[in-house]
């Protein structure tokens, strides 16, 4: 049994949620006494301060109070989904409240519910991470609510860390796919992308959908030699980052470098791929988010922002390019 506020380190927090997780009558207990991020039909809810938006914690009292003004009690509670826990051990839960009129509960809780890949750009970046986990989590639970073998209802367990089904006992937990991103480089320019469905004028390393059975070197191959028609001669991993669009993946982004660099575009996959130069990626990264129309008509080319792992993968290869001019320089 875990006692609420001893725990401050993060082994003592993960073993808090370890249990919570796995023990419903103890998450049940932290459901009564946790902080509730909250969503309607998938958009969370925030509150503007200045330019930027913050999702509030709710605490269990105040939204016992909200909910029995729409004659709904505690077992509501039970619809939520374990995200985490606050320093103090406070366990943290997002419930979607679709059911109930968007707007009145807006009035009530003096907070709007936004898009999240819209709010996402004017969000602080422990909200993101926070917002994006919740969402991905409650689109599965709305997802997966039936067992895919018998057809019958699948239940909940008390955190949402599975689903179960209640005739054949079939045990679904969360999915999320992983996709690559790759940077491109061929020593002194790197490869950005755009395609048709992407904001005018953004580009971005190239990414996609790890198949099965695939290991993630041979997804990065695959993909660069689909999309662009380039072999990949090597490959550093980066770092990784959990997206929610459109649902829930894993970026697992990489540099890697090409000896050739020839393209040959895939135009079903891409609506154009060039080699960048440093001073452009450079400029690039300094253009804001759908930059207006030059005089010509055309955008600026512009990166995803610093929510995306794509903006961090640039910057680094950008430092890397830096790095070796002033090494050159000094030689
Ligand atoms: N966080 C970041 O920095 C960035 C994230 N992304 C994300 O990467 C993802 C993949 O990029 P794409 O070039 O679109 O991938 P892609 O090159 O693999 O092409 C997408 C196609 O792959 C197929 N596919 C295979 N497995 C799939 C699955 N599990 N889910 C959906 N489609 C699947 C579908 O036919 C789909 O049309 C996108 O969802 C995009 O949002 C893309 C760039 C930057
Ligand atoms: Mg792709």
């Amino acid at each position: 049994m875990v006692a609420q506020g001893w725990c401050s380190s993060y082994i003592k927090h993960t073993r808090f949620l370890f249990e919570l997780k796995e023990n419903d009558d103890l998450c049940r207990q932290a459901l009564t006494s946790g902080s509730f991020y909250l969503f309607h039909n998938l958009s969370p809810l925030v509150q503007k301060s200045g330019s930027t938006y913050h999702a509030p914690a709710i605490s269990c009292s105040d939204l016992l109070k909200t909910l029995s003004q729409y004659g709904k009690d505690k077992s509501t509670l039970e619809e939520s989904v374990l995200l985490g826990c606050s320093d103090s051990c406070t366990a943290e839960f997002a419930l979607d409240l679709g059911k109930l009129e968007q707007s009145s509960l807006e009035k009530e809780l003096s907070a709007e519910f936004r898009d999240l890949s819209k709010a996402i750009v004017k969000t602080d970046g422990k909200n993101i991470s926070l917002l994006s986990r919740a969402q991905a989590l409650l689109r599965w639970h709305e997802n997966n609510q039936y067992c895919s073998k018998s057809g019958k209802p699948t239940q909940k367990n008390v955190s949402g860390s599975k689903r179960v089904c209640s005739s054949n006992g079939m045990v679904y937990y969360p999915q999320m796919s992983p996709v690559v991103i790759t940077l491109v480089s061929n020593g002194n320019r790197c490869l950005l992308a755009n395609q048709e469905s992407f904001p005018p004028g953004m580009y971005t390393a190239l990414a996609g959908f790890c198949e099965i059975g695939e290991t993630l070197e041979e997804t990065v191959r695959r993909e660069v030699a689909e999309e662009v028609g380039l072999e990949v001669d090597s490959l550093r991993y980066y770092g990784s980052q959990h997206w929610p669009f459109p649902m829930s993946s894993l970026m697992i982004a990489c540099q890697a470098t090409v000896k050739d660099d020839k393209l040959d575009i895939n135009k079903a996959e891409l609506k154009d791929a060039r080699w960048f130069s440093l001073e452009e990626v450079i400029e690039a990264l300094q253009v804001q988010i759908m930059p207006p129309k030059m005089a010509d008509g055309t955008r600026p080319v512009w990166v995803p922002p610093r929510f995306a792992i794509a903006h961090y993968l640039i910057q680094e290869w950008v430092q890397i390019q830096k790095t070796r001019l002033e090494e050159k320089i000094n030689i």
